[in-house]
């Protein structure tokens, strides 16, 4: 397996300040992970070091993407909730990073927007107002908006938040799909520990003091998984 980003001894944290300490992990190609552990433990600072927008204080991270980039669905703040474009525009939007001083997209880019609409089932939503669509619907067009950027590796941090159960079922059906059927890398913060049982292949959970990453059947039998499971944030899996 080629690995897509690799974890050398890494220390995450901010200024110096350590969060969680040698870290060593593999994303690979096709990889399914999903990222746990209870609040303010790191996962978000973990995420956003894989992006590049936080520097490790220290080790090594090697990233190999080929061609296109990382697809990144953010947390959703209230004010995204309300923007007042449409939802193939907010599609587009997936491609600014390339498109510089251009003051228009492309044909080629349009086109390749409406074919991820289509691809996550809501191509007949492309012209309505972003704001007026329901939050399933909403995290959908995010979707096809972070799939602008790759064909490679998806960074999600709980998708599913503010979501009802059966749209929040819908998107990791869908997840799960682009995985299986495209090869595409997942990569998801997850409040879900049963979802994340279900359709990961490897977890990494992370705690203050340490970690773990491995396979889903390999975390079921540590001690990580034991104190998750046992705590009063998920119940009995
Ligand atoms: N920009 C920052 N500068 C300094 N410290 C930060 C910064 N962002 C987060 N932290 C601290 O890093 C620690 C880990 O935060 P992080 O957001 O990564 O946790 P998390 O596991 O994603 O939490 P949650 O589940 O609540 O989203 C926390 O103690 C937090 O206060």
């Amino acid at each position: 397996m080629t690995s897509i980003i690799s974890c050398s001894h890494v220390d995450l944290g901010y200024d110096g300040h350590v969060i969680v300490k040698d870290l060593n992990m593999e994303i690979e190609q096709g990889a399914y992970i999903s990222v746990i552990g209870q609040n303010g433990s790191g996962k978000s600072t973990f995420i956003k070091t894989m992006l590049g927008l936080v520097r490790p204080v220290s080790g090594k991270i090697r990233r190999s993407l080929s061609g296109k980039g990382i697809g990144y669905l953010p947390q959703q703040t209230e004010m995204q909730k309300n923007f007042p474009a449409t939802a193939l525009e907010v599609v587009l939007s997936g491609f600014l990073s390339r498109k510089q001083r251009r003051p228009f997209y492309m044909r080629k880019e349009k086109f390749t927007a409406m074919e991820q609409l289509k691809k996550l089932g809501i191509p007949e939503l492309s012209k309505t107002c972003y704001r007026e669509l329901s939050g399933g619907q909403q995290q959908r067009v995010l979707l096809a908006r972070a799939l602008c950027a790759t064909d490679q590796l998806l960074v999600l941090d709980e998708p599913v938040t503010g979501l009802d159960p059966g749209a929040a079922k819908e998107l990791y059906v869908l997840l799960k799909e682009l995985n299986k059927n495209e090869g595409i890398a997942i990569l998801m913060v997850s409040h879900d520990l049963s979802n994340a049982l279900k359709d990961a292949d490897e977890i990494l959970h992370i705690r203050h003091e340490d970690y773990f990453f491995g396979s889903v059947s390999d975390y079921r039998s540590s001690e990580h998984f034991h104190e998750m499971n046992g705590g009063a944030v998920h119940g009995t899996i």
